[in-house]
């Protein structure tokens, strides 16, 4: 629990569902109404970023669409007329209280390179260290449509990773998780505390109740599994709910609380930029003994227990490390390339003894078993 005096690192995500209005604009008072929450927290002496949705909502009706578009290129164009009235809206309210905000676009390629991925984090850590507001959003304009993150819940939760967050809150047009869809069922039960996402627990999960929502509670689940791996303790609630933030970080707020079992480990930042940042460039096959035994004794991979290849990767690349059973056992940096392990498969133990450096260190691969990771989010 967070005390009064500590100051934590908070990522607050704000859905276009808890910002725009009846029609699916902008809504000005919803917009000052986060702000104000924000402000509190930054009087408490803590560090906040915002990751906030909104660009396609703020721009749609300039962009002289009546509703808001499906057409991808009238989104990335409605977005880009959006993003800036956004911006320009949410540090005018900054500035008023005496707080600077700052404008911060991703796309997904950029945290797949690892350069860039730590220049970013640097870049934010400044930006914090000097009270600044980061203020994150998808570059919705120029991402292709198969590398976009898509939603902003998971990128909120890449986000609270790379910064170290100490809490990550999603707020919402909803109180919280419930136990089954409230659009299919309107007795569904909120559920107050997870410490595990199961099977139940996903299949509960649907999609967006609304007409500007993206993710649903789907994209929220991956974004909650994302940050209970990476040792972050969230917060699902109700955007609308008067004190929600200042209440969800002192853990009185209506909502639902991620936290991981006390006994699990965490992914370092280097293991969370494997799992969830990299994107996997291939596949490598290891038979079933192998995979027990390296779960098991937590082992290197060497090249002699690579049966088969996927893909064309070259050395340093991310791969998926896969049973004969085709279940991902993992990702792990390869230290040889498609090509080179090709020309292993079928070549005497012996022969390949000679080659001393693992095809995978232990210390390069993130096992799902050690961390119950979502599947190559
Ligand atoms: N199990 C569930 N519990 C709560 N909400 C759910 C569940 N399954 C689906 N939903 C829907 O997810 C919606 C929230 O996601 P979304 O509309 O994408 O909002 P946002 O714009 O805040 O990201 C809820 O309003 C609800 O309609
Ligand atoms: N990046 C997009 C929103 C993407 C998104 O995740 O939306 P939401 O599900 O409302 O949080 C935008 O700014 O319009």
């Amino acid at each position: 629990m967070i005390t009064d005096t500590e100051s934590k690192r908070i990522v607050i995500k704000i859905g276009s569902s808890s910002l725009t209005s009846m029609h699916g604009e902008i809504s000005r008072r919803k917009l000052e109404k986060i702000v104000d929450e924000v402000v509190r927290l930054k009087d408490e002496g803590h560090e906040v970023l915002l990751v906030s949705s909104g660009a396609v909502a703020a721009g749609y009706r300039k962009l002289g669409c009546l509703e808001r578009p499906t057409d991808l290129a009238e989104k990335q164009a409605a977005a880009s007329i959006g993003q800036g009235l956004l911006i320009e809206s949410y540090s005018d309210l900054f500035l008023s209280h005496g707080y600077v905000g700052s404008q911060i676009l991703i796309t997904r390629s950029d945290f797949s390179d690892e350069d860039r991925y730590n220049n970013a984090r640097s870049t934010i850590n400044v930006l914090l260290d000097r009270g600044i507001i980061p203020i994150v959003n998808e570059n919705d304009t120029i991402t292709m449509d198969f590398l976009k993150f898509g939603d902003n819940d998971t990128l909120s939760a890449k986000v609270a990773g790379l910064v170290d967050a100490d809490q990550l809150i999603i707020l919402s047009d909803i109180d919280g998780l419930y136990d089954e869809n409230p659009n299919d069922n309107p007795h569904a039960k909120l559920v107050s505390q997870v410490q595990e996402i199961t099977d139940e627990i996903e299949a509960s999960a649907g999609g967006s109740g609304s007409s500007v929502g993206t993710g649903g509670m789907k994209s929220k689940i991956d974004a909650f599994k994302i940050a209970m791996a990476s040792g972050i303790s969230s917060f699902l609630g109700k955007a609308s709910t008067q004190n929600i933030v200042y209440d969800a970080v002192h853990q009185q707020a209506k909502g639902t609380y991620f936290t991981s079992k006390p006994d699990t480990t965490n992914l370092d930042q280097k293991k969370q930029w494997i799992a969830f940042n990299s994107g996997p460039e291939g596949e490598v096959i290891i038979d079933m003994v192998t995979k027990d035994t390296i779960v098991q004794q937590k082992d290197s991979l060497h090249p002699a227990h690579i049966t088969n290849v996927q893909g064309d990767f070259d050395k340093g690349a991310v791969v998926r490390v896969m049973d004969s059973d085709g279940e991902e056992v993992g990702l792990g940096v390869v230290n040889y390339s498609s090509a080179t392990f090709k020309s292993f498969i079928g070549q005497p133990i012996d022969q390949l003894s000679k080659y001393k450096q693992p095809a995978v260190e232990r210390e390069d691969f993130v096992c799902h078993l050690d961390f119950a990771l979502p599947v190559s989010v």
